[in-house]
């Protein structure tokens, strides 16, 4: 599914928390949402998964009733029939670990829900078979899900947006809470399926190694977007993040490897690591590809 945010914005207590959003995932791709606490990054992901009616602009997708050829996107995601939306849109939201009386498999099948008939019938049985085992997760199908750890639990709700079989497949944090082998399987998992994902991380070097693209927020407005090698510049994230650091580049993959080497001046004891909006790296919106690069120079 292609996606395209247009002048996205979300209101929320009286103020923009996400403001004039401009980007394009790309179709197919992981793209990771970036940037510190507060910066909108969940809010952006329920604009995009049509929970969140939009208060400006538009977040748009491929209308998935008609031939992937027949062009650009141009269907609010958040007007799609409730069931069309979840057959093709699945959000994996941070924290969500109520506590339900529900076998790990019971939780995995709430994912098919969009497909099951009025008799409650799963058109594929198999279904959720796949996704637990795709989510490393079929060793605990047996499990009460009140008794799982929170790593346990993380790849159970991996595997129930993957039971949904979705074409644009929205993470929030979803390494959180992830043993270091666990991290790299959902995300090879997540390249492997090739599906439309956007993905909020705070793990910069993951974002780097395994993102196409990386769209980075900062107090609500999108601060800088395009290939991880172009946007996670030591300018950027002193910037937008406080911190110096040194990006160098890993010895095999060829990727960005971010060196975090302490708070920006400025940065520490609680003060406003944004004061450094004058170093004219921040400020504004930027669009893919607008030269990030030599502000490093
Ligand atoms: N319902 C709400 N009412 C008022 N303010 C809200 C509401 N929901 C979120 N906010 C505020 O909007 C801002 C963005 O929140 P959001 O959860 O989108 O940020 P985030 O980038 O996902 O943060 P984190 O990295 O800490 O998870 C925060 O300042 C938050 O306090």
């Amino acid at each position: 599914m292609e996606l395209r945010i247009a002048g996205a914005g979300a209101r929320l207590g009286g103020r923009w928390v996400v403001d004039g959003i401009d980007a394009t995932p790309p179709p197919g791709a992981l793209t990771g949402l970036l940037g510190p606490n507060g910066a909108g990054k969940s809010t952006l992901l329920r604009l995009v998964a049509g929970l969140l009616p939009p208060d400006a602009g538009a977040v748009l997708v491929t209308d998935p009733d008609t031939p992937a050829t027949s062009g650009a996107p141009t269907t609010p995601v958040h007007l799609l029939p409730r069931r069309r939306r979840a057959q093709h849109v699945a959000l994996l939201e941070q924290d969500s670990g109520a506590a339900v009386p529900l076998s790990v498999r019971e939780v995995v099948a709430l994912g098919r829900t969009p497909y099951r008939s009025l008799w409650g019938a799963d058109p594929d049985d198999a279904a959720v078979d796949r996704a637990l085992a795709a989510a490393r997760a079929d060793h605990l199908a047996d499990r009460a899900w009140s008794t799982l750890s929170g790593g346990e639990r993380q790849r159970v709700h991996v595997a129930r947006a993957l039971a949904q079989e979705p074409s644009l497949l929205l993470l929030d944090e979803p390494t959180n809470h992830l043993d270091v082998s666990a991290q790299l399987a959902l995300l090879h998992l997540v390249h492997d399926l090739g599906v439309t994902t956007v993905a909020a991380l705070h793990d910069l070097n993951l974002a780097a190694a395994h993102c196409a693209h990386v769209l980075v927020l900062d107090q609500g407005r999108l601060a800088a977007a395009g290939p991880p090698e172009q946007v996670l510049t030591p300018a950027l994230l002193r910037t937008v993040y406080g911190v110096d650091a040194d990006v160098l580049t890993h010895p095999r993959t060829g990727r960005p490897v971010i060196a975090l080497s302490g708070l920006a001046p400025g940065g520490p004891d609680g003060s406003d690591p944004h004061r450094h909006a004058d170093d004219g790296a921040l400020a504004g919106t930027r669009t893919p590809g607008s030269g990030r690069d030599e502000e490093d120079a």
